[in-house]
């Protein structure tokens, strides 16, 4: 269940600076625990940059953003985390198993054996992942889909209360992408789980989505689905012609369209805040009726049902 009232995540006044170079500022919004949000945003906008500063890696140079109710890098243990393209290098040699240890292991000084209870609940996230039988299998002899499933079980197996992922659907394909989309909704449904992701195309995701901070104009905000899923403030986002389309099932999904581009692309930073909290503002979903429209994936989006908030691996 989304819960409204009870921020996971909170941004006040935030801005960070990289090579003393602004990369966003004025971050004011927070995201409700039990929400499943796509950080949102052109290349080079600051979406990673974001995360950094989410896990107190990155400093802000103004404001404060506090994470489970402890400022950035303090709640570490209770999240998380798997970085963009993490499985492709590295403990590619490593058996799944020893892979996923690692998120219990990999903090520990010298050799200290692993006790039963660490080994049940690697392969209890085994089996939630649906990797149980490629368990003692290499990293580099899976897909790139199981490999995915392999870096967010790691994740999980400390039972975390916030899953961040980097772009956990790059250069995966459209099987693979369904497969790990289906495991973060069961992780939110069945368990609470609060999930926040980086993203470049919302069409997939937008069967789990229940909100996204988009990067505009060099200001991160937070809004539900139907508030981001707005043809103007996309096409502003984007810089490009982005159309949002309701068929008459009800299923909704984005499309760009490369013909009708903006006479003007929005440079970086070009609008004041006043001017950015404009977009920010609710406002309706356009919608073109139309069943000949291509939807890119299964848009029937998936319901966050209410969830007891609990989640043990
Ligand atoms: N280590 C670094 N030192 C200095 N500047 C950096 C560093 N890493 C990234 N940047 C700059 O910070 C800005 C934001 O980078 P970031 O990787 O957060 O963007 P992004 O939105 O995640 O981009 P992409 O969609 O391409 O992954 C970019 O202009 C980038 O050049």
């Amino acid at each position: 269940m989304v819960d409204t009232q009870n921020p996971i995540i909170e941004f006040k006044d935030a801005a960070v600076k990289r090579s003393h170079r602004v990369i966003w500022s004025h971050g004011n919004f927070s995201i409700p625990r039990g929400s499943v949000t796509a950080i949102v945003g052109t290349n080079g906008t600051g979406k990673t940059t974001m995360l950094a500063v989410e896990l107190g890696i990155l400093p802000l140079s103004q404001g404060t953003v506090r994470i489970l109710d402890k400022p950035a890098g303090k709640a570490n243990a209770r999240i998380g985390y798997v970085p963009q393209n993490y499985t492709s290098a590295g403990e590619s040699n490593i058996t799944v198993f020893d892979f996923v240890m690692l998120g219990i292991s990999a903090n520990r000084w010298g050799f200290i054996p692993t006790t039963r209870r660490e080994r049940d609940a690697v392969r209890h996230t085994l089996e939630f992942v649906q990797l149980t039988e490629q368990a003692q299998l290499r990293l580099n002899e899976l897909s790139g889909g199981q490999r995915q499933r392999a870096a967010i079980a790691q994740a999980l197996v400390n039972n975390p209360e916030l899953l961040i992922l980097d772009e956990p659907l790059a250069n995966l394909d459209v099987a693979s992408q369904n497969s790990v989309i289906e495991l973060l909704a069961r992780l939110n449904k069945e368990f609470g789980m609060t999930i926040q992701m980086v993203a470049h195309d919302l069409n997939v995701l937008l069967p789990v989505l229940t909100g996204a901070v988009y990067l505009l104009d060099g200001h991160p905000h937070y809004a539900d689905m139907d508030n981001v899923l707005d043809s103007d403030l996309l096409t502003h986002l984007y810089g490009t012609k982005v159309e949002v389309i309701t068929t008459p099932q009800g299923d909704m999904f984005v499309t760009h369209n490369s013909l009708i581009e903006p006479t003007t692309r929005i440079e970086h930073d070009t609008h004041s805040v006043d001017e950015a909290a404009h977009w920010h503002t609710p406002s309706s979903v356009s919608s073109i009726h139309s069943s000949s429209s291509v939807s890119l994936t299964d848009t029937n989006r998936v319901q966050n049902e209410e969830s007891e908030g609990h989640h043990d691996f």
